[in-house]
């Protein structure tokens, strides 16, 4: 993906219709990202800030506004419409990148048998096999997601299966597409608790069975952490349209470089660490801005407890990140950026653990005004 942009039409009120600067929601803003053979990439971030319009795009199911994705060199706008030499068809792309939605039931047809279901994809990927082969390479593969009787199985509708038989019957069915990437959009988090590492862990061993890529969205660090570590992977960070932080799971939770990746550690706290002392979120306010308006200079500017001027007036790029791996966009990974010169924003502090400081006195002065009110 180089610079992919999705900037979408706001819905409309009636009085809005007669205003001429109609307000655009910038859900994905200038993204650059290369995902490699057998790549595992974790995309993490709140809700609403771009992960699934991200997903989506970089398998071809949301059309960019802007920069352009490829998959092995073909773009994949020009080959859906027949522009340039086309190398790669759409139709061979569609097959490649394959998607697991966050609700595997409104993703099977409830009037058809999961044997009709599967069947479907398989006719498609090998249209010469006999009927009997199919439903061997079906029985063989629901018996390796972990169904089985699988005979009993391909004759169920999916509304006689669990929340984990669904997702299970969704990644087979992906599966036998032969994908070279799957997008797994928040794939677990319809599934049981008890079972959720389960899942993961078939997920990562399909991966290597089957030679595929895969792109997990997620809100939550411990699950991306949990495919990261053990799927050799990076997690990237996205905060208002933007990849803010991106490297392996071990140097996000143990050596964050942008302040945001820490509000993610902070909000995440079955994470296990000593270093995790702190009590108050590290952000000056919980709201998240709107994407239809995002602060100016760095979108995060308004909530970082260590920003100053400098973040207000400047963008950052994602950048090496000094002696470790993977990228930060953050001023204060530059020793010689003028933010070091200029002054902290209104209510940032000049360190975070000022910040805190400075949180754990005014917490106490509101305590002993309540105290002496009463
Ligand atoms: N089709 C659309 N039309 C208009 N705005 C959209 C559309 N799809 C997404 N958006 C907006 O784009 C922004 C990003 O949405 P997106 O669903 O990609 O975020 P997300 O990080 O996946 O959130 P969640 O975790 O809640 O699914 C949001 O502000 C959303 O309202």
């Amino acid at each position: 993906m180089d610079d992919v942009e999705v900037h979408f039409e706001k819905e409309q009120g009636l009085l809005d219709r007669f205003r001429s600067d109609a307000s655009v929601v910038r859900a994905v803003d200038g993204i650059s990202l290369d995902i490699e053979e057998q790549d595992l990439v974790c995309l993490l971030g709140e809700s609403g800030c771009g992960k699934t319009t991200l997903g989506k795009t970089m398998i071809g199911l949301q059309r960019p506004t802007g920069g352009s994705i490829r998959y092995r060199g073909q773009d994949i706008w020009e080959a859906k419409d027949g522009e340039g030499d086309v190398e790669i068809t759409h139709e061979e792309i569609r097959r490649a990148l394959q998607i697991i939605h966050q609700d595997p039931g409104s993703a099977l047809n409830p009037n058809r048998r999961i044997v009709n279901i599967l069947s479907e994809p398989l006719r498609h990927t090998h249209p010469n096999i006999s009927q009997a082969e199919r439903r061997e390479r079906m029985h063989s593969l629901l018996e390796r997601v972990g169904m089985t009787p699988a005979g009993d199985f391909l004759e169920r509708y999916p509304h006689q299966l669990s929340g984990g038989e669904k997702q299970r019957v969704v990644l087979a069915r992906a599966l036998l597409m032969n994908p070279n990437a799957i997008l797994a959009d928040e794939a677990i988090s319809a599934v049981d608790v008890s079972l959720r590492i389960e899942i993961m862990d078939l997920m990562l061993e399909l991966q290597e069975e089957f030679d595929t890529s895969f792109l997990f969205i997620s809100h939550d660090l411990s699950n991306a952490r949990y495919f990261a570590e053990h799927g050799d992977g990076r997690i990237a960070v996205m905060y208002l349209g933007e990849i803010v932080e991106i490297g392996t799971a071990e140097r996000l939770i143990h050596d964050p470089r942008h302040p945001y990746t820490e509000v993610l550690r902070w909000a995440t706290p079955n994470l296990d660490l000593d270093a995790m002392e702190a009590e108050e979120p590290p952000i000056r306010q919980i709201d998240v801005p709107d994407p239809v308006n995002p602060p100016s200079g760095c979108r995060f500017h308004t909530r970082c407890p260590v920003a100053r001027e400098a973040c207000r007036e400047e963008h950052p790029t994602l950048e090496d990140v000094d002696g470790g791996d993977g990228k930060a966009a953050c001023f204060r990974e530059d020793p010689n950026h003028r933010y070091w010169d200029s002054e902290p924003l209104e209510g940032a502090a000049e360190s975070r653990e000022e910040f805190f400081a400075n949180a754990a006195a005014e917490t106490s002065d509101s305590n002993s005004e309540t105290a002496n009110s009463d």
